[in-house]
């Protein structure tokens, strides 16, 4: 009989297993020995020394629609390097709109979850942000005082912007006996502030330094009163104080809807810079730049139909032009001795833009601007890099003529653009409101668009004939003065000023006027750091006199 042989069975397709392809992309692995619990440990210390990664952990509520609340802290953490861990203590039903309803976590569970984190993760930094009742702001103390962390940062949410309560008045009391006492810093919003201190009515800066006062009393290291709510302010004022002197941090208020979250955000960011070992006083300011600049990028954002958005932590993601590191903040007496480059006249004496930078800046110059109206664009790239890297670690402020691109590449601290440049405000939307913008203006009608447009300064001339630039009208003083008087920005003077008449513009005494702008006579001169040291002190007498 004839057998009938099944037919072979199919090959099995070549799989390697996981555990052999986990060997492949990571060596080290020896599926054979485990390491003891104790090498293994010894082995995440040394990680841990190696690669150190500031730890926040934030003991908040959850905000549904994710603009507030722990999804806002993690965000703001992760902008800024920051790992977050969290602790929830209620989950809240939320969203532009307002909220709905509101669900504590049990105390106990949030005592859990704080044993969970902070006996197993080197957690640096605690910050708080909504504690619905008293019993879990006496969880978090006892936990605190079992896992010490280097510092505490409460932020006393009780009610959201959109007027709904989010810790009752029966907390009032524990947070002021037991957690102020403990926090590096407070800081409460002008409601807060004024709930914390019996309903005290809060209308003006000095009503603001008074409860930062009273609410140091109550045992924080540090104070920050927040006025994102003051009413009527055009700029948004916080009030910093530290026992002894109060600091007014102001900010631009910028226009837009999606405020949501902004307190979160800001105590978040305090948190992640402590964390990562600034001062109280630096860890402040860069957080409020940065409440500043991702509100700024965010102004536009829709997101939900009620009056209050979210806004965009990580826009430095969408926007790689955009560097965080490089916020600058612009002091108007910078513009004291402006030093600007010519290609041309560092040709002729035989030197780079670079050494030119670094000569100014020895003989004293407070500010300067790379104006290369001819360089080849990569050659120009190259040596504004360099100027940045010399200007940064004089901490004086590099700004570029025109080229709002080049300005980019390097990360300058700015760009200064004349009337038929770019606009003000379009170099503003590329830059962002952490640059310095400077326009230069003949007539009180420019420097009031200069203004609208978003500038920092603007430069008036020329003041006298000059040979730098073609077809420039000369102004002279009483051209000077009108724009002086008419200006709401700073005003830096430029155009044939040099040694022998600076000290006749420093003495008009204008309103605004806060310093020269000079280019020939520090860059046309064998000598730029000479020539710009007797021109330094030539304004400082003339300043002195005037
Ligand atoms: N429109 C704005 N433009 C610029 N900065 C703002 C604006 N609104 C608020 N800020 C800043 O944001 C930070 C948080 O302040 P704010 O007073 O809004 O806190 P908050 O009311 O606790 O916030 P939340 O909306 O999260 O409850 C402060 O530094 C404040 O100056
Ligand atoms: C959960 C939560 N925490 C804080 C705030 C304050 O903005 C909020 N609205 N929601
Ligand atoms: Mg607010």
């Amino acid at each position: 009989m004839a057998s009938v042989q099944p037919p072979p069975a199919p090959l099995a397709p070549h799989r390697p297993s996981i555990a052999a392809a986990l060997r492949f992309y990571s060596p080290a692995v020896s599926p054979r020995v485990s390491p003891s619990p104790a090498a293994r440990s010894r082995r995440l210390a040394v990680a841990a020394r190696a690669m150190p990664w500031p730890h926040v952990l934030t003991v908040a509520g959850s905000d549904s629609g994710a603009g507030a609340g722990i999804q806002a802290d993690i965000k703001a953490c992760a902008a800024l390097g920051a790992y977050c861990s969290s602790v929830i203590t209620a989950v809240t039903a939320q969203n532009t709109v307002g909220v709905q309803g509101v669900h504590a976590v049990p105390e106990e569970f949030v005592g859990e979850q704080l044993r969970s984190v902070l006996s197993d993760m080197s957690v640096d930094v605690v910050k708080t942000g909504m504690l619905p009742s008293a019993g879990i702001v006496k969880v978090l103390c006892e936990s605190l005082r079992k896992f010490p962390v280097k510092a505490l940062v409460v932020d006393p949410v009780m009610v959201s912007t959109s007027g709904d309560t989010l810790s009752g008045p029966s907390t009032l009391t524990t947070y002021r006996d037991e957690l102020f006492p403990m926090a590096d810093i407070v800081t409460p919003n002008v409601k807060e502030a004024s709930k914390l201190l019996g309903d005290v009515s809060l209308q003006t800066i000095s009503d603001m330094r008074s409860a930062a006062e009273s609410i140091y009393k109550l045992g924080p290291k540090y104070v920050l009163v927040k006025g994102g709510d003051m009413p009527d302010s055009t700029d948004a004022i916080d009030v910093f104080f530290d026992g002894k002197e109060f600091i007014e941090l102001r900010g631009l208020r910028i226009k837009t809807r999606n405020t949501h979250g902004t307190g979160c955000t800001l105590a978040s960011c305090i948190a992640a810079e402590l964390a990562k070992g600034a001062s109280m006083l630096h860890a402040v300011e860069a957080a409020k730049k940065f409440v500043e600049s991702a509100l700024y990028h965010s102004k536009d954002l829709v997101i939900g139909n009620g009056p209050q958005g979210p806004f965009d932590h990580l826009f430095s993601l969408k926007s790689p032009l955009y560097k965080m590191g490089s916020l600058h903040k612009f002091n108007p007496d910078d513009l004291f001795l402006y030093a600007v480059t010519d290609s041309g006249m560092n040709k002729k004496w035989g030197r780079s833009i670079e050494d030119a930078v670094k000569a100014a800046i020895e003989g004293g110059a407070t500010i300067v601007q790379l104006r290369e109206k001819d360089a080849e664009t990569r050659e120009f790239l190259e040596a504004a890099k360099t100027c940045v890297e010399i200007c940064r670690s004089s901490g004086v402020p590099l700004l570029i003529n025109d080229r709002i691109d080049v300005a980019l590449a390097c990360n300058a601290d700015g760009v200064h653009v004349g009337q038929s440049d770019m606009p003000a405000w379009e170099v503003r939307e590329l830059l962002g409101p952490g640059k310095i913008i400077g326009v230069s203006c003949k007539t009180p009608a420019q420097a009031e668009q200069a203004w609208k447009d978003g500038a920092d300064y603007i430069g008036c001339g020329g003041v006298f004939p000059t040979t730098t630039k073609a077809n420039n009208p000369t102004l002279g003083f009483e051209g000077l003065r009108t724009v002086c008087f008419a200006s709401k920005l700073p005003v830096v003077a430029i155009g044939g000023i040099n040694a022998r008449n600076a000290g006749s513009v420093m003495e008009l005494g204008l309103p605004n006027l806060k310093g020269v702008a000079v280019v020939s006579a520090l860059f046309d001169r064998e000598c730029v750091a000479t020539e710009t040291r007797s021109l330094r002190s030539i304004l400082m007498n003339a300043c002195s006199r005037s």
